[in-house]
């Protein structure tokens, strides 16, 4: 859009240009109309003067010029503010006396000229009001500007009176209120309007030519050129058409047509000035868009270049990235080849490591060998001889000379009285003076040796009231010093199967039973009413240990005699069973241990007894003699050892034979009294001590063994199910295949109910159901050393088992199935059994545990050393040569063979046939 410059002089000159014909058409009625209302505004101020001033200086209807001429003193005006606003002008210059002498139209003194009006017009400005110039009233033509000022004196005059306060606006004034274009144009309004003020005072020259109007016209162009400073070019054209407008024009109309075009100006001007501020603020909005477009352009260059950083810098950390990921990779890469190289490393050491281990496992089996054929070139019958102190007689010894090591002698007065000296040569003597803990330290190492498979017998020998039971259990009141072989064994026994707990697992079991007037009974039974079978109760500590032997010792039949009121009339025989097995082969290990406090071994003449006590010497007798009997015929390496002659033989028959080590604790009394007693104790010992047998074998099989037997057994019980008649016929009890030997019948009724309750105890009753199915076998590599048929059914390792050919319709009966019994697996037991003949008693170990099933199917040679009807090669027994072969004959009691009372099982056919029965008739046959 085209803009119209905006200076005056082209704005004047537009102006002109458009409504140069209107300039010809002027309405001069409306001149005149404008003429009468001025006349009648001066009219009203000059009455409004003269009412509120009073006097007489003002004509009602004044004309300009006499309304001028009465202001010029400035009195009335300033009186009349101060009746508006008293005490507005405070000094009034007042007019002359004579001043009606004064002519009209004669200038006043300038002092009140100037003072009054001066005075007025400041006054008035600062009240707000409008004012006029002092020339003014000076010059005619002007009367409109202070007829103004004085109506609107006038006017806040009635304002006031309303009784208003505050600002008063000016409302009657004809001046036009300003806006944005009048404050734009006015200014240049001041110059303009003198000019125009110039301009009206020369046309109203009397003159009045055109030419002279056409020069004060002239005169305000160049003073608004001159204040506009452009378009100088266009001034002579303005010229022209300024006159060309006025140049006809009558004296009176010049300032009509003036004030229009001036109007009109004003008009044009403001529009175009509106115009142009429009425009302008158009431009600057363009020019802000642009600048804001421009700015968003730079904002996005920014942007994106920022972006553009941003993604480079994030290239930079992709290829950083990709670097350390290229490093990572190679530092993994490093490492498990690192890895690699520790894993063979470490595999190397674990090698050798583990090669080591097979190693030391060897060493340690090696040691255990080594240790145990030490043992065996001690003997594997030992004897201790033990002297029990002279009860009250602190400093004497009694008959004993002197012991040493391994040597006791006894100082015995002979037939012409000379004192006598007879010495006796043991594995080792202990004095009066040995404690129990000495005592014990030389029978440690065969607990070791039941811990590595081996059978142990550690029993109690001597006359009554010689210390048995002290060595073997302790004192009346024990304490640590005090406690006998018994407990310091179990205890030892618990510390070695700590110390093997990483290599080994033990399960130990606890059997303690008592022999009295030849009749088995279990220690431990806790209910009175199941009397055929004896407990076999877990232990886990000592103790749980001591307190079955503490209810053991209560259930002990304890009787007095005349000789030692505390003395026992019965063996009793603590056994405690381990079985092992090897946590890294799974090889398995039985062994088994007899503490066994023999009942005393006095004669029965000494003993001054009779009825029941004469009975129970002579049982005890009986059995000790057995015992005897058993020893004699190892020494003598007699084709049979004659083990079934007692109960007590029977039970320790497992440690007496070539399986086995076995301690003898020899007791002997002091006393000079009890001097035969302890030369034939003596004696006997020293006999036995003599004895040599063979090395003992430890009870282990193999994993593979095992395994194998497992299957077999597996088998047999798939053929038994298939099998059911047969399966009835072995549950008959007249056809059971068990082994055994048939007791008195009075074994069983007489024995006696303990009533003794321990329930603490945990233990559980077996019978021989359990041997038959699931006992391991006995396997003994070195066979059986009898030859003949009585030596095939006495082998025993401590057990009898029922023979079939023995067993009648009132024997023991297998609890439950037989099925059943596969899943209990106990290793021992001991039962109570009777026949149609005799009630027996029969107990079982560990050692002879095999089941007949097993026993049967197995070649004579693998199950040699199977309990009763195997053949064993013969075993080796030396007898050392003694010091003094008298020995053999002065212990007749114990050495002689008492009649032997044979089994009729030699010579009853075995029921359950096969090659075993085939060997026996064999055997018989010899
Ligand atoms: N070495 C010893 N030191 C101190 N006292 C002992 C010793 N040996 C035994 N006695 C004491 O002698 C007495 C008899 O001992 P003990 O009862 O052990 O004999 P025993 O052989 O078991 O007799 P019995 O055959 O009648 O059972 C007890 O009072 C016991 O304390």
């Amino acid at each position: 859009m085209a803009t119209k410059p905006l200076s005056i002089l082209s704005v004047v000159e537009d102006v002109i240009q458009k409504n140069r014909s209107q300039f010809d058409d002027i309405d001069f009625t409306s001149n005149i109309r404008k003429s009468e209302e001025a006349s009648s505004r001066r009219n009203e101020a000059a009455m409004w003067l003269q009412n509120i001033v009073g006097g007489k200086e003002l004509l009602d209807e004044p004309s300009e010029e006499a309304f001028r001429i009465a202001l010029r003193s400035g009195i009335i005006l300033c009186n009349a503010l101060n009746k508006v606003q008293p005490g507005a002008v405070p000094n009034v210059v007042e007019a002359p006396s004579d001043i009606d002498n004064i002519p009209d139209g004669a200038a006043l003194s300038v002092y009140q000229y100037f003072e009054n009006v001066r005075n007025f017009l400041v006054t008035m400005e600062e009240m707000g009001l409008p004012t006029f110039d002092a020339s003014d009233l000076e010059q005619g033509g002007k009367s409109s500007r202070i007829v103004n000022c004085v109506l609107a004196l006038k006017s806040y005059s009635e304002w006031k009176l309303e009784g208003k306060n505050g600002l008063w606006k000016y409302g009657g004034s004809p001046k036009p209120q300003p806006t944005i274009a009048k404050i734009f144009v006015r200014k240049n309004s001041i110059p303009f309007m003198k000019s125009l003020s110039r301009g009206t005072a020369s046309l109203g020259d009397k003159d009045g030519s055109p030419s002279e109007h056409s020069s004060s016209i002239e005169t305000v162009l160049n003073d608004a050129v001159l204040n506009d400073g452009s378009e100088e070019g266009s001034i002579p054209s303005l010229y022209s058409l300024v006159r060309e407008i006025l140049h006809d024009k009558k004296q009176e109309e010049i300032p009509f047509i003036v004030e229009s075009l001036l109007n009109k100006v004003m008009e044009e001007f403001e529009s175009r000035a509106i115009t142009v501020q429009q425009e302008t603020m158009e431009e600057i909005e363009d020019v802000e868009i642009k600048q804001k477009q421009n700015d968003d352009v730079k904002y996005h260059d920014d942007e994106k270049s920022s972006m553009q950083n941003i993604i480079q810098r994030q290239h930079e950390n992709i290829q950083e990235l990709k670097m350390i990921v290229n490093q990572t990779k190679a530092g993994m890469h490093c490492l498990r080849e690192k890895y690699k190289e520790d894993f063979i490393c470490l595999g190397s050491h674990l090698y050798s490591l583990s090669t080591s281990a097979s190693r030391y496992q060897k060493v340690l089996e090696e040691n255990r060998k080594l240790y145990n054929q030490m043992q065996d070139l001690k003997g594997n019958i030992r004897v201790y001889c033990r002297v029990r102190p002279l009860i009250g007689q602190q400093n004497s010894c009694g008959v004993v000379g002197s012991v040493e090591e391994e040597s006791i002698s006894l100082v015995t007065s002979s037939k012409n009285g000379k004192e006598v000296k007879k010495t006796f040569t043991f594995n080792k003597v202990f004095g009066p003076s040995a404690t129990q803990g000495e005592v014990f330290s030389d029978t440690q190492p065969l607990i070791r040796s039941v811990l590595d498979g081996f059978n142990v017998c550690i029993f109690a020998y001597g006359q009554t009231g010689s210390g048995k039971t002290h060595t073997m259990s302790g004192p009346d009141n024990i304490t640590e010093e005090t406690v006998g072989v018994n407990y310091r064994a179990l205890r030892d026994l618990f510390c070695l199967l700590e110390q093997r707990k990483d290599t080994i697992h033990y399960d130990i079991s606890v059997q303690m039973l008592e022999i009295y007037n030849e009749q088995v009974r279990d220690l431990l039974m806790t209910d009175a009413s199941n009397k055929r079978y004896a407990n076999l109760v877990p232990v886990s500590s000592t103790a749980d240990v001591l307190n079955l032997m503490s209810l053991g010792q209560k259930n002990r039949a304890v009787g007095s005699t005349a000789m030692n009121d505390r003395s026992s009339r019965s063996h009793s025989c603590l056994t405690v069973h381990v079985q092992g097995r090897e946590l890294s082969s799974g090889n398995g290990l039985r062994g088994c241990i007899h503490l066994v406090d023999l009942a005393g071994s006095e004669r029965v003449d000494k003993s001054e007894v009779t009825g029941d006590r004469l009975k129970e010497a002579q049982h005890i007798n009986k059995s000790l003699s057995a015992l005897g009997d058993v020893i004699s015929a190892l020494a003598q390496k007699q084709s049979h050892v004659p083990y079934r002659n007692s109960k007590l033989t029977q039970l320790l028959q497992d440690s007496l034979g070539g399986q086995a080590k076995t301690l003898m604790f020899v007791h002997i009394s002091p006393e000079p009294e009890a001097l035969g007693e302890t030369i034939s104790t003596l004696k006997f010992a020293e006999r036995v001590s003599t004895i040599e047998l063979g090395a003992a074998r430890a009870n282990k099989e193999s994993g593979e063994v095992k395994e194998l037997k497992e299957q077999i057994a597996s088998l047999k019980a798939t053929i038994a199910r298939m099998k059911d008649g047969e399966l009835e016929h072995f549950k008959q009890p007249s056809n059971r295949i068990t082994r055994g030997r048939k007791l008195p019948r009075d074994d069983c009724s007489s024995i006696e109910d303990p009533k003794k309750d321990s329930s603490k105890l945990k233990s559980r009753s077996l019978d021989i159901g359990d041997i038959y199915w699931n006992s391991p076998p006995w396997s003994d590599p070195h066979g059986g050393v009898n030859g003949n048929e009585d030596d095939k059914e006495s082998i025993s390792c401590g057990s009898m088992y029922r023979d079939d050919s023995l067993t009648t319709d009132d024997s023991f009966s297998v609890q439950g199935d037989t099925e059943s019994k596969q899943s209990s697996s106990p290793l021992w037991m001991a039962t109570t059994a009777s026949t149609n003949d005799s009630d027996e008693f029969e107990f079982a170990t560990s050692v002879c545990s095999e089941p007949d099933m097993n026993w049967q199917s197995h070649s004579p040679k693998a199950t040699a050393v199977s309990s009763l009807s195997v053949s064993r090669p013969k075993r080796s027994v030396h007898v050392r040569q003694g010091k003094n072969l008298e020995t053999r004959t002065t212990i007749p009691s114990m050495l002689s063979s008492s009649p032997r009372k044979h089994s009729t099982l030699a010579s009853q056919p075995r029921k359950h046939s096969g090659s075993i029965d085939a060997k026996r008739r064999s055997g018989n046959a010899k």
